[in-house]
């Protein structure tokens, strides 16, 4: 809770002023009844027009002050909550950049949109009517009773029976609320992972024909949504009505008592009048404080989701100590590693050793589910080593901070990302300040020149969401041309060709050893083809490795590699 209160911090000022004007406006809308009482026990009973007109003429004044008071009140508590929900966004988002592959897992992607989107508006919404609620009620309560009671106090019984009876409704209610907009919430992350599925999955739906069954999909989720909506909106609508009722029944009460205490000349018309809007602004606030008590349960179940977020200890952290060497060569090595996921049973890679060194191609190949892409993971320290240790240079890679070691590496992932943007804007993602020079010699080398050239913008030509707008190969050469011109000690190719034909394949590995003669070089393939030439070979079978070296002896050793090769390579292309 302190971590989601401390993003009010900057906004105390707004907070301050608005609690001024809060308590200005309280105080002089309980002037006015009192006034009137004056006006209806002195100036009409005794038909004085002046004193009407003088004391009307101040009740007016109070009146705008009130006006311009509540005005100002808004704009402060306003100006606080919508500073505190967008501190808090940034809170989360900061933390969320901070989580490792397993922290997004256990939340999920469309919850944690959610969270920081929905959960934070709940927040945002029920700090601007506390600020202006939680102030305005007491008070006015507070100070409406003194001045009811002193204005009649033969009347003033009537609060002890009504007060506890307003409250005790809210509460019971509120005890039916609070599950239900826990609940609510749950419904709209539903909504939104269906929603998110079908609009990044939407050609696969169309090509499997399968839009109705999507459309049944996200109704059920739809109508999930609403049916807990409609529960929480009975219980509204069950409340308001009998706050009404007990309004009513009160008003009625005070005029029936009141006008026997004046028709036995104990108590003065203008007196009543002035209870009477005493009672209301009672009753008011007392209602008022009843819908925080609604708000605040639907914002606990906000808060608790977005505190889920705030205290999530990310499992990949900087080292105490880190070390960070000048200038490194780039010997990347795995001594013994074992590697079992979260909640996997089996471990994914079990007992890995290689050196990788600078200058040479390290080729790492196996069936689909070896733990390739696993290896890959462990470099760029997305997940931990569950045992064994991999270093670069000599040096545990968890004793360097996360940033720097991933300075050092040009990671091109299995799955190619871009973002929207030009596609230069796409490329200078791996380095911010690389020249236009720069990004065309990285697009050269990553075969991707000639596309991007073809296109009638060039680089400038834009990348729809997602990189809708240009092909799986196209994408991926990109991507390459991303890791490129970064010009890392580390190359780390996650089955980064698998969608380009075998002669771009070629060329740009052609291109790219040239360019990166004293880089290290890693490439995960699947293909035959892409490995073959690599200076070590690496052949992962079940987590485990199969056998090192390089083509020939490992067609002639490993029986893994053998078979890879037969099922791929004609006889000619072997020999
Ligand atoms: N996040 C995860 N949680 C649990 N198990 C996982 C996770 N990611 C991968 N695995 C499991 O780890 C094993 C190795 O997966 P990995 O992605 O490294 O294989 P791969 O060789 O790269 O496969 P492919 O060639 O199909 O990409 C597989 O059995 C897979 O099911």
């Amino acid at each position: 809770m302190k971590k989601i209160l401390s993003n009010l911090k900057p906004y105390w000022p707004f907070i301050l002023a608005s609690l001024i004007f809060i308590f200005c406006q309280a105080m002089s809308q309980l002037m006015l009844p009192s006034m009137l009482a004056d006006i209806v026990n002195t100036g009409i009973v005794n038909t004085d027009t002046g004193y009407i007109l003088a004391v009307g003429g101040k009740m007016l004044f109070v009146a705008l002050g009130a006006v311009g008071a509540a005005i100002a009140a808004s704009y402060c508590s306003s100006r606080a909550a919508m500073g505190f929900g967008k501190s808090l966004r940034e809170s989360i988002f900061e933390k969320v950049e901070s989580f490792s592959l397993n922290e997004f897992n256990k939340i999920g992607t469309a919850s944690l949109i959610t969270r920081t989107t929905n959960d934070v508006t709940q927040l945002q919404m029920v700090a601007m009517i506390f600020f202006r609620m939680v102030v305005m009620s007491p008070i006015m309560a507070i100070g409406a009773i003194i001045m009811a009671v002193s204005t009649a106090p033969s009347l003033s019984f009537v609060f002890w029976i009504v007060v506890p009876i307003i409250a005790g409704v809210i509460v019971v209610l509120s005890k039916f609320s609070l599950p239900l907009f826990r609940a609510m919430q749950l419904k709209i992350d539903t909504v939104n992972r269906v929603m998110r599925e079908n609009l990044t999955g939407v050609r696969v739906i169309r090509a499997f024909n399968r839009v109705e069954h999507e459309k049944k999909r996200f109704n059920a989720a739809n109508i999930d949504l609403t049916n807990v909506a409609i529960r929480v909106n009975r219980l509204m609508a069950i409340m308001m009505p009998l706050i009404m009722l007990i309004f009513n029944v009160t008003t009625v009460a005070i005029v029936w008592y009141g006008s026997l205490k004046i028709n036995a000349a104990i108590m003065e018309v203008g007196d009543l009048l002035a209870f009477i809007q005493y009672a209301m602004e009672i009753m008011f606030s007392t209602m008022m404080l009843s819908m925080m008590f609604i708000m605040i349960p639907r914002a606990a179940a906000s808060v608790e989701r977005i505190k889920e977020v705030l205290n999530m200890e990310p499992e990949i952290v900087d080292p105490e100590n880190p070390v960070i060497p000048k200038e490194i060569k780039g010997i990347l090595e795995f001594d013994d590693v074992t590697f079992k996921y979260p909640d996997a049973e089996e471990p994914a890679l079990s007992n890995i050793s290689f050196k990788a060194l600078p200058g040479r191609t390290t080729a790492i190949i196996g069936a689909t589910g070896s733990g390739k892409s696993t290896i890959s993971n462990l470099i760029m320290r997305f997940y931990d080593v569950t045992s064994g240790k991999i270093t670069i240079d000599g040096i545990d890679i968890r004793d360097i901070p996360q940033k720097v070691l991933r300075s050092w590496i040009g990671y091109v992932p299995q799955k190619s990302v871009l973002f929207t943007g030009t596609i230069a804007e796409n490329i200078r993602y791996g380095k911010e300040d690389a020249t236009d020079e720069e990004v065309r010699h990285a697009a050269e080398i990553a075969q991707a020149s000639e596309f991007i050239n073809g296109m009638k913008d060039g680089f400038d030509t834009m990348i729809a969401e997602g990189g809708l707008n240009v092909s799986g190969g196209q994408k991926q050469r990109i991507c390459i041309a991303r890791a490129i011109v970064k010009k890392p000690k580390i190359y780390m190719f996650d089955d980064s060709f698998s969608a380009l034909d075998f002669k771009t394949d070629a060329k740009l590995r052609v291109a790219l050893s040239k360019e990166t003669k004293n880089s290290t070089m890693i490439i995960v393939a699947q293909r035959v083809a892409t490995v073959m030439n690599a200076d070590q070979i690496i052949v992962l079978d079940e987590g485990r490795i199969a056998g090192i070296g390089k083509h020939k002896e490992l067609y002639e050793n490993c029986e893994t590699y053998r078979n890879i090769v037969l099922s791929q390579l004609s006889e000619e292309e072997i020999a």
